[in-house]
């Protein structure tokens, strides 16, 4: 996922940043930096939450009117905080810059970046191959009088380079800040402006929540391919600003994305609430007939609900999250994974003693959480335990920046329905449907479009075979044992169906 925001306006920009990155704090949770520019770039990281990365000694430092920040969750590369961002450059070109996704050709791009613009790539971060690309179209450009089509040239040719999912946000030193999107708009970033007395202040940020918190106003989306530019007098520049979304994340609008923020004009809890009112369908054909709906906390609230309200079954809220706890399906480590699910959530005995329970999540991605969950709500003494997911079975990996890439963890990639219902060691497991899904947010449907590929192995960059091996190489060489681990411990311990 990852969290980006931009600020330019008339006075210095960190606090903005700092309010804003930790709106975003739920789409990353390894490091985090901010970059700021006035005459010259200041830059802090580090490796962990906002909060603990940026104390007031470091904000103290991050002078300037212009400002990008990041939260960090790992798809390339390691957790070192070197490879945090934002990356800052002065050759070929004065810039700084962010991104959230994941650039699938980033073997071709690094060859390629060395051969044409004689740079070498430091780190393993998909990055500065964006970065670079970009500063050395720039470069080749007429460096006296760098006007806005130079810089929307520069954009285009990166864009044609490299594939995968890119949405960033970049200061270019001296002239303004720009956002970009990849053709395909793959990952979320939306554009504000708050007006002050002394001039507008413009925001380029993953989710729309940040501008609540911050009182912008909503401008647009930067949708597939798009370029926003802002320049040095505040005069902002679009290129290709018509275009709709045809491929943006639908698990954005499943579990990644915060509640309050509105993608591409929907609002993300009300698109939850009709998730969980189309799984009656299947949850009725399935004959279960529970007396409970409960929801597994934090982002199968709205799903679970939904579900109540259309089967008429009363919800509760039965499992109580440890708020000290965050995402753990973004930590990076099978074993880390598991010790935030066994530490966060903590069933109410008195809710579910003696009631058959469905429980409701927006996914089941590695079975972590499902299956901890289902064994605590039967020591409390819940007398069944069905187990409804408002995602379908994610059979495919991801490769454009969530950390799924690998299909040996995905449990519904590797096992059947009833499977993983002994696994998790469940009464019943219901998954939506896709074509329900479908329904809601295809094409075809009308809804714009968008990517399903971990639901169904389609791609929509194209064959993506080889880049996928790549891509798996890559995380495998951070991961050590993790992957062969994963598979192991799911086939070992499918048990029988038990008695209850
Ligand atoms: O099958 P798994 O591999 O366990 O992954 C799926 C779980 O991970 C996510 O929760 P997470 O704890 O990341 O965050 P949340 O508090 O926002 O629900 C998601 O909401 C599911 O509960
Ligand atoms: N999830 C993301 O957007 C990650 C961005 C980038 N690939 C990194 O690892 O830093
Ligand atoms: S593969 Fe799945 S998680 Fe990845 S971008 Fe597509 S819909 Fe989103
Ligand atoms: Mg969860």
């Amino acid at each position: 996922m990852c969290g980006i925001v931009g600020f330019y306006g008339p006075d210095d920009v960190v606090q903005d940043i700092v309010i804003g990155l930790t709106a975003l704090q739920h789409r990353g949770q390894d490091a985090a930096g901010i970059a700021t520019f006035d005459d010259n770039f200041h830059l802090h990281k580090g490796n962990g939450l906002i909060n603990d990365v940026f104390k007031p000694k470091q904000l103290k430092k991050l002078k300037g009117n212009i400002g990008i920040g990041h939260a960090r969750y790992t798809t390339q590369g390691s957790n070192d905080t070197e490879l945090a961002q934002p990356f800052t450059t002065s050759y070929p070109f004065g810039l700084s810059m962010v991104h959230n996704g994941n650039v699938i050709n980033f073997r071709q791009v690094a060859k390629l970046m060395h051969q044409k613009y004689h740079v070498l790539p430091k780190t393993s971060n998909d990055l500065e191959l964006i970065m670079y690309t970009f500063a050395s179209e720039l470069r080749l450009k007429n460096l006296d009088a760098l006007s806005v089509v130079d810089i929307f040239d520069a954009v285009e040719t990166t864009q044609e380079l490299v594939k995968g999912a890119y949405a960033t946000i970049t200061i270019i030193a001296g002239h303004g800040l720009l956002a970009f999107n990849d053709p395909l708009g793959i990952r979320p970033l939306v554009m504000g402006r708050r007006d002050t007395p002394r001039g507008p202040v413009y925001a380029f940020a993953s989710e729309s929540t940040c501008f609540d918190y911050l009182g912008f106003d909503f401008i647009k989306n930067v949708g597939p391919g798009q370029a926003i530019f802002i320049d040095s007098d505040f005069k902002v520049h679009y290129k290709n600003p018509y275009q709709q979304p045809k491929n943006f994340c639908v698990f954005e609008h499943i579990y990644f994305a915060r509640e309050d923020s509105t993608i591409h004009g929907r609002l993300v809890a009300r698109e939850r609430v009709r998730l969980g009112k189309i799984l009656a369908r299947k949850v009725i054909e399935s004959g279960i007939q529970p007396d409970m709906v409960i929801d597994v906390p934090s982002s199968g609230y709205f799903a679970a609900s939904g579900l109540a309200e259309a089967i008429g079954v009363p919800y509760r809220r039965a499992l109580v999250k440890n708020n000290h706890m965050g995402r753990s399906f973004i930590v990076s480590s099978q074993a880390g994974r598991e010790d935030v699910v066994k530490k966060k959530l903590n069933p109410i005995r008195e809710f579910v003693e003696g009631k058959k329970v469905a429980v409701v999540d927006d996914s089941i991605v590695r079975g972590t959480t499902s299956r901890r969950i289902v064994r605590i709500l039967r020591e409390a003494g819940a007398k069944e335990v069905y187990f409804i997911s408002s995602a379908p079975p994610i059979v495919s990996p991801c490769i454009y920046g969530i950390d799924m890439a690998m299909s040996t963890e995905l449990i519904a990639a590797n096992y059947t329905e009833e499977e993983i219902c002994r696994y998790i060691e469940a009464d019943k497991v219901i998954y939506q449907s896709l074509d329900d899904l479908k329904e809601l947010f295809s094409e075809e449907k009308g809804h714009g479009g968008s990517c399903f590929a971990c639901f169904t192995g389609n791609y929509p960059t194209g064959d993506v075979t080889k880049y996928l091996r790549h891509i798996q190489e890559e995380r495998q060489s951070h991961r050590k044992k993790e992957p062969a681990e994963a598979l192991t411990s799911v086939s070992a311990k499918a048990p029988e169906p038990t008695e209850h």
